[in-house]
């Protein structure tokens, strides 16, 4: 049982310091948005949002909140949540592995050289795995469980953008080539072609960053929605979900975002990135402009420090109550 405390007790220094991420990184402007999926560098670089979302339902936010961006890789963690409850957590480690590969997210050279090929679920490869082993005997009966499942950890129904589908399904060569080489090595559970496609999908899917925060605080209340209060998904995988989002949710930049927040937390090239307080809450924040690792930049900058001022970090003793 999740004891439902709130992230802070102050709920006014919350909002206090959600409006001062806001505001001294408002101007910030480095980075590019991706643009290898056209439609990503067609994104206006200015928006930026943050919201916070408490294992109680409460919702924090400042700027650009009620924008619909694409989920992009913050998808992967939600669909191994699905193929994790179906499959255990013991198929996981045997199929998809649990190591950071310490390479880019779409590296073909970490396929080679790693164990399990597939490295980890949450980088391009073992994500189209994680795809590949989800129950469904079509491409579309995967598809509306993935959607729904993610709609029931936002709490509101989830779309798809339509013109980011349609831009990364004419461009995703790359992804495809991992596909194919993953089914040459045995990895790849469903027809390669039909795995990425659904892959595409997910990662296609809009969300808010309010919504996006939702989906990161039902982790952090052991799988129930803080605003329907339904159990979406079973809260004994939740602490292993947790640990592979520390160790790879950031890409190769994983241990630094480790170090300086001791949060788990899971980026997208759409520019959202989620970290999750466990039995707390979550943050979530987006905006277009990347990092070379493909994080994005004010994103990151905002969450670090929420995280800094609220004393949240998983590894300090006092912020799990311990005097
Ligand atoms: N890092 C990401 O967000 C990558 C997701 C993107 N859809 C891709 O496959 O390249």
């Amino acid at each position: 049982q999740v004891e439902k405390s709130p992230v802070v007790p102050d709920y006014n220094k919350l909002q206090q310091i959600i409006d001062e991420a806001y505001e001294l990184f408002e101007n910030d402007s480095a980075g590019a948005p991706a643009d290898y999926i056209p439609e990503l560098a067609r994104v206006e670089p200015d928006l930026f949002g943050i919201s916070v979302v408490t294992v109680d339902g409460r919702v924090f936010s400042a700027g650009d909140v009620e924008h619909y961006f694409s989920i992009q890789s913050i998808s992967k963690v939600f669909t191994l949540a699905m193929v994790m409850e179906q499959l255990g957590q013991q198929a996981i480690l045997e199929k998809l592995g649990a190591e950071p590969t310490g390479l880019p997210f779409n590296s073909v050279t970490a396929i080679e050289q790693q164990a399990t090929r597939v490295g980890n679920p949450l980088v391009n490869a073992g994500a189209i795995a994680t795809t590949s082993l989800l129950e469904g005997k079509s491409q579309a009966v995967k598809w509306k469980s993935i959607l729904a499942f993610y709609s029931a950890c936002a709490g509101e129904e989830l779309e798809l953008l339509k013109d980011i589908y349609n831009s990364e399904a004419a461009t995703n060569g790359r992804n495809q080539a991992i596909a194919r080489l993953l089914d040459a090595y045995g990895v790849m559970y469903d027809d390669p072609e039909k795995a990425v496609d659904v892959y595409t999908r997910q990662c296609s899917v809009g969300i808010t960053t309010k919504q996006l925060a939702a989906m990161g605080a039902t982790l952090a209340a052991g799988g129930i929605n803080p605003f329907t209060g339904v159990e979406v998904m079973n809260a004994e995988n939740i602490p292993q979900i947790l640990s592979i989002m520390l160790s790879c949710g950031m890409y190769d930049y994983s241990g630094t975002w480790s170090y300086l927040t001791g949060l788990p937390a899971k980026s997208g090239v759409g520019g959202g990135i989620v970290a999750v307080v466990p039995g707390k809450g979550a943050i979530a924040a987006f905006s277009p402009r990347l990092d070379t690792a493909g994080n994005s930049i004010r994103a990151q900058k905002a969450i670090a420090y929420i995280s800094q001022q609220l004393n949240i970090n998983i590894f300090d003793p006092q912020s799990v109550g311990v005097e």
